[in-house]
């Protein structure tokens, strides 16, 4: 990645003390470096004692490197993931051995472990192991001041790690220990790395706990950083040697690390982000006929009865698509997720075909989810990851990979194949998630806001394809989406969700022209005034009178449909008295289309929306707080009961 280098002169007040603190950490280097004999280096680390030093470093780095991996990846695992009582007091301890004086580490060891200590007896009883003055002890001492640093790396690559994709990857097939191996792994391993990095380095440099704890034993406990203080006291320049040595070592891994302790290693491979979408490649046309659905994909009616924060039952033939509407907080979210098996807030008896799928665990359900970001797994390529699904259900690599090829080829993305997520624009991720289920030969399709990331431009021909492959599709395909334009173009039902249940459930005409509640008719576009019925018309909530076609029962509640089409907007007070006419103010003018969408709002009625051609725009003087009368026919509202 580059960066964009800015020369910017630092104020004398902070170079100054900076460049003090340059010179403080660099002088002892220095020193080293000025006074090391270098033509007697390779004697001073030739010798049988240094050699055997550098051995016993080597053993006991490497082994407190094994334990740390050992004990502390689950542990980071733990802290990372799972919420449990004394979690502070967990971490706490994590960090304390690397703010402990290495000697006081030494004292409790020898009181944990030693001979007297706690568990020494015992380790001595039933095993004939005794820590001090051994090997063991040494590797016990390194393990307990290097293991930190891989625990906090790992802890933070994991807690930066999105759940999504490790979600994704279970909806595609795939097992925990698969996920784990080919998701979770993979992603988190520039921070597993720097964290064993430094975990070694620290472990080869162990001074304080090792002498305190082991001893100091030529051979046994003796390793290079105790002999560099045992020589500083007869051989000083051989001292001065092996000195150099440990810090080459220590600069190598500083240097071969730079930057990724503290740097978030998933961020880097982010897809399907909107900035990503303006930079879209022209793409090369889809093929003409899309392949038809495989012959074995087969026919997978749902039926599902949710309960919990949702509360409804969801009966679909093979093939519907069904767009899920609902105001932020209804429950869409909840819902997919209570389908997928993730979530305790909601659960879902689920029938998929003939199989009841309740009891089995998320990777096992051939529910396949594409979540909002689409997760594409940001260090395989777009084949890969459609690929990812197949290879979860063992579906040998050619064969796979061939089946992804075609998928991809069918979304019109099989040219990137080859392209990592990070190199695709926001339009051609969300193809490639969308292949990548589709391949997993799923029973039922989640998409969550399939489109949301997408310019005006790509969503239309995204959507295009979508639907076009959704044709072939022989299961269920449940869409949450905003967008009321791809809820009517894209759905064979609309379900709308509040507060968890089941507003409304049916074909999108029916919705747009019987919207159940305000909120669902103004995401459609239409004016929606809810009121109660009285002898004159229709009683508005927000105040004033609506004259209606019909006579209603009087005190029922209804809700007044209003198409902006049918609004007339003028300049006068209309001649000829229409009954429902309103003086009003503009608030707005926002283009729709070749048309202009028009706020009035009014004291005597709710705030109305009217659209008209720009050419009546103009005629009228319709701008931002010109004062309008509009007017609506009776015969051009429709009550909805409620
Ligand atoms: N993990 C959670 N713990 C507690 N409450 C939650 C959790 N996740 C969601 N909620 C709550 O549950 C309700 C439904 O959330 P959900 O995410 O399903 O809504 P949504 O319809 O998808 O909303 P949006 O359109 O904003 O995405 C909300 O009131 C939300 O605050």
């Amino acid at each position: 990645m580059s960066r964009p280098r800015t020369r910017v002169r630092p104020p004398a007040a902070l170079a100054l003390p900076a460049l003090l603190a340059v010179a403080f950490l660099l002088l002892p280097l220095i020193g080293i470096l000025s006074r090391t004999q270098w033509s007697e280096l390779g004697t001073h680390l030739g010798s049988p004692a240094v050699e055997q030093a550098l051995e016993l470093s080597l053993l006991v780095s490497f082994w407190a490197l094994g334990l740390s991996l050992l004990l502390g990846v689950p542990l980071a695992w733990l802290l990372a993931r799972v919420e449990f009582k004394g979690k502070a007091f967990v971490r706490s301890l994590v960090l304390l051995p690397m703010v402990l004086p290495p000697t006081v580490g030494g004292v409790a060891l020898l009181l944990g472990f030693g001979r007297r200590g706690l568990l020494g007896p015992w380790l001595e009883g039933t095993f004939g192991i005794t820590l001090p003055f051994h090997t063991s002890g040494a590797v016990v001492a390194a393990t307990f001041v290097a293991m930190p640093f891989l625990v906090i790396s790992l802890e933070g690559a994991l807690g930066g790690l999105k759940r999504s994709y490790e979600e994704t990857a279970a909806s595609l097939g795939a097992s925990p220990v698969r996920v784990f191996l080919t998701v979770t792994l993979p992603m988190v391993a520039p921070g597993l790395v720097a964290g064993a990095a430094l975990t070694w380095a620290r472990a080869l440099g162990e001074f304080g706990a090792t002498i305190t704890f082991a001893g100091n034993l030529p051979g046994t406990t003796q390793t290079l950083p105790l002999q560099v203080y045992l020589l500083l006291q007869d051989r000083p320049e051989a001292a001065t040697s092996v000195s150099l040595l440990l810090l080459a070592i220590a600069m190598g891994v500083l240097i071969a690390l730079r930057g990724r302790w503290t740097g978030t290693p998933v961020a880097r491979g982010s897809a399907a982000t909107p900035a990503a979408a303006a930079g879209e490649a022209p793409e090369p046309p889809a093929p003409a006929e899309p392949p038809a659905a495989r012959p074995d994909d087969g026919h997978w009616p749902l039926h599902a009865e949710v309960s919990g924060f949702n509360r409804l039952t969801l009966d679909a033939g093979p093939g519907t698509t069904i767009a899920v509407v609902g105001e932020n907080g209804a429950g869409k979210t909840t819902l997919l997720r209570a389908l997928l098996g993730l979530t305790p807030r909601a659960h879902a008896t689920l029938r998929l075909g003939d199989t009841d799928v309740t009891a089995l665990p998320p990777h096992r359900r051939q529910v396949a989810w594409v979540p909002q970001d689409g997760a594409l797994f940001p260090h395989l390529s777009a084949l890969a990851n459609t690929a990812y699904g197949l290879r979860a259900r063992r579906v040998p690599r050619a064969e796979a990979r061939a089946e992804a090829q075609a998928w991809l080829d069918r979304l019109g993305v099989g040219h990137l194949a080859r392209r990592k997520p990070a190199q695709l624009s926001g339009g051609q991720a969300q193809r490639v998630a969308l292949a990548r289920a589709l391949a997993a030969r799923p029973r039922l399709l989640l998409l969550d806001e399939p489109l949301a990331a997408l310019d005006q431009t790509t969503r239309a021909r995204v959507r295009h394809t979508l639907r076009t492959h959704l044709a072939g599709f022989g299961g269920v395909c449940l869409m949450v989406t905003h967008d009321p334009v791809e809820a009517v173009s894209l759905a064979d039902r609309v379900l709308v969700l509040a507060d968890g249940q089941t507003l409304q459930d049916a074909p999108p005409a029916e919705v747009t022209r019987h919207p159940r509640s305000p909120w669902v008719a103004r995401m459609l576009g239409r004016n929606a005034w809810p009121g109660t019925a009285t002898p004159k018309g229709l009683e508005l909530a927000g105040g004033g009178l609506l004259v209606v076609p019909e006579a209603l029962p009087q005190g029922s509640q209804a809700l007044a449909i209003i198409a902006p089409e049918a609004v007339s907007v003028y300049r006068e007070r209309p001649g000829g008295s229409p009954r429902n006419v309103w003086p009003g103010t503009v608030r707005e003018v926002t283009a729709v289309g070749s048309r202009l969408r028009v706020l009035v709002g009014s004291a005597e009625a709710p705030d109305l929306v009217a659209e008209i051609t720009p050419e009546a725009a103009a005629e009228l003087g319709v701008v931002d707080g010109a004062e309008v009368w509009t007017s609506v026919k009776a015969t051009e509202v429709t009550l909805v009961r409620l």
